[in-house]
């Protein structure tokens, strides 16, 4: 492929991207020609909103075609209309073909949660020392393991939840890519549903639990039944205290409730939502994030 770029003032963006669109460029995308300088200009926009503004006062449009020939003669052609005044081209050079899957899956890495106890993409070999491993690709379900909450609610499981004990029912409510429910099967749990109000996560728990030999029963939040020995709850402190009195109530008699997504400066305000029906304890801490713990 083949990338033409060229520098113009901010007025110009929007004439010379049009041209290049309907000069049949693949792609077109515009940055700031002084980024990385002291005369950088900074541009705030909100996801799924109009940008705030066209371009910068000196902005940098790239326009990328599948030849030589389409890239040069959209070259020829911008240079003499009369919007192209004021503007240059910077280049016109040839992009190298990438393995871009292989770019992608080189920026994830095995995780450790504990010495032997791993998260894999799929990709990897496991590292030797990991005894217990979950095999997890990045997808579109929150929950690879990167995360200090989910790491933490990990190294809890790894603590609780005994292989030699009686197989332990779990709830993972707010399951993402099921990275919990899974966890707790890996160390003996044998009764696990994991539930979440986003049906992808769901379709995830289901493929991710498939890929590590996991036996689980995923849907939405409905699915949850009963009461359970430990349920797990990675969600974020506002909905944590909403769900209060529904969590508690899926807690059996000697279980636990462990919850993550709580920043240490909301440890007072769960405590007090769930006092009426649990006495919650911090019992991990990474990054800021805190993990709050309660048995029956
Ligand atoms: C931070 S992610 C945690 C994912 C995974 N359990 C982990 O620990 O990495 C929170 C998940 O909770 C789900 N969620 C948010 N509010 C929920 C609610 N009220 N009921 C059920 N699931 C909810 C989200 O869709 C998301 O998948």
């Amino acid at each position: 492929m083949f990338e033409l770029s060229l520098l113009c003032s901010e007025e110009r963006v929007e004439d010379l991207s049009d041209a290049l669109e309907a000069l049949d460029a693949l792609s077109v995308s515009v940055e700031d020609a002084d980024a990385q300088t002291d005369a950088e200009q900074a541009l705030f926009g909100e996801p799924g909103m109009p940008a705030p503004k066209e371009g910068w006062n000196r902005s940098r449009i790239v326009a990328l075609f599948q030849t030589r020939v389409q890239a040069e003669e959209a070259q020829a052609l911008l240079q003499v209309q009369d919007f192209f005044e004021g503007s240059e081209i910077l280049a016109l050079t040839e992009v190298e073909d990438q393995d871009w899957v292989r770019i992608t899956q080189s920026q994830f890495a095995p995780v450790e949660i504990t010495r032997d106890f791993w998260i894999v993409p799929s990709w990897h070999e496991p590292p030797a020392a990991a005894r217990h491993c979950i095999r997890l690709d990045p997808g579109l379900a929150f929950g690879t393991g990167t995360h200090p909450t989910t790491r933490m609610c990990l190294r809890w499981i790894t603590r609780n939840v005994d292989p030699a004990r009686a197989p332990a029912r779990v709830l993972d409510y707010g399951c993402g890519s099921g990275i919990l429910a899974i966890g707790a099967a890996k160390f003996g749990a044998r009764d696990i549903v994991a539930v979440d109000i986003d049906p992808a996560a769901v379709t995830s728990t289901v493929a991710n639990a498939a890929a590590n030999d996991v036996t689980l029963q995923a849907g939405l939040p409905d699915m949850a039944q009963g009461v359970y020995d430990v349920v797990l709850a990675n969600i974020l402190a506002t909905p944590l205290k909403v769900l209060a009195p529904l969590l508690c109530a899926h807690v059996a008699e000697g279980g636990a409730l462990v919850m993550a997504g709580i920043l240490e400066r909301q440890e007072d305000e769960l405590k007090a939502a769930y006092a009426p029906w649990l006495q919650l304890e911090v019992s991990d801490r990474e990054d800021g994030w805190i993990l709050m713990t309660a048995r029956r």
